[in-house]
């Protein structure tokens, strides 16, 4: 069974088509990336995902189960299984929360859904502790407030909230879009690590073919809301790419 199956999803705002007959599958264990130019309906696909749009038409799976038209409440238990990180990590943490708490938000909100594998969650403190290290930040950013941190600290801690209920997907979108080069490479680095730690299966949306590229199984690019093209890593500079795909590539 694969880990999230979209099919035929379509989505118009005032009129206009934004998502046109969406399909593809993402495989359990695979991380599948998603270009587009600004405007082609990436964030669109990821919020209809997350079930923060409504779709028009269309399915989509999750495990096998679908989550599209699900009122708040029953999808909550779907949230355990998905979570998203987004691009902007000061705008995702409440600023007057310390960072042990916002932590703890997902765990505590998801309350008896939740059945922890990977860390053990003995008490709070022990949880916060056990996801600060699987991000490799120091304990001691616990008690610090978001503003006290740097960019990519907060989206470690960030990637450290979206994992800490241990989903079996993360929708990553442009997860690394506001942060330096230097630490670009390391937040991808550790999403390669605790993709396989973890057993995670990623979305992963960016402009940035280069990350696209060195992340991903899979590339699918979007162009106007629909798929125009879909391969493996390797053959990214086949001749039988598409013609836009083509474009994209020689201006990178
Ligand atoms: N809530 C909304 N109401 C009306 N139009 C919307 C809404 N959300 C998105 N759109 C429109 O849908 C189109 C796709 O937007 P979307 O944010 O999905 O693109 P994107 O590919 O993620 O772009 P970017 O890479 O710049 O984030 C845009 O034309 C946008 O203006």
């Amino acid at each position: 069974m694969n880990a999230m199956l979209v099919k035929g999803v379509t989505k118009q705002f005032h009129g206009r088509p934004v998502l046109n007959d969406v399909s593809f599958e993402l495989e359990k264990g695979e991380c599948l990336g998603l270009m587009g130019e600004s405007g082609s309906g990436k964030s669109t696909l990821a919020r209809c995902i997350m079930g923060m749009q409504r779709v028009d038409k269309g399915a989509i799976r999750l495990m096998g189960e679908r989550i599209d038209h699900l009122s708040d409440r029953k999808l909550r238990p779907f949230r355990k299984r998905l979570q998203l990180v987004l691009q902007n990590p000061a705008a995702a943490l409440n600023p007057k929360k310390k960072i042990a708490d916002s932590l703890l938000d997902p765990y505590l909100f998801l309350g008896k859904h939740v059945r922890l594998q990977h860390f053990s969650a003995v008490s709070e403190s022990l949880l916060v502790k056990e996801l600060l290290d699987a991000v490799e930040l120091p304990g001691e950013l616990a008690a610090r407030y978001p503003h006290e941190l740097s960019g990519g600290q907060r989206q470690r801690v960030n990637i450290a909230r979206a994992i800490s209920i241990e989903p079996d997907v993360l929708v990553l979108d442009e997860p690394t879009a506001s942060l330096d080069v230097v630490s670009q490479a390391s937040i991808l680095d550790l999403l390669t690590d605790l993709k396989e730690e973890l057993g995670l299966s990623y979305l992963f949306i960016s402009h940035d073919l280069a990350a696209l590229h060195e992340m991903s199984d899979r590339i699918m690019v979007m162009k106007d809301g629909r798929l125009v093209d879909n391969f493996h890593r390797g053959d990214i500079f086949s001749p039988n790419r598409e013609t836009y795909t083509k474009e994209l590539i020689s201006i990178f």
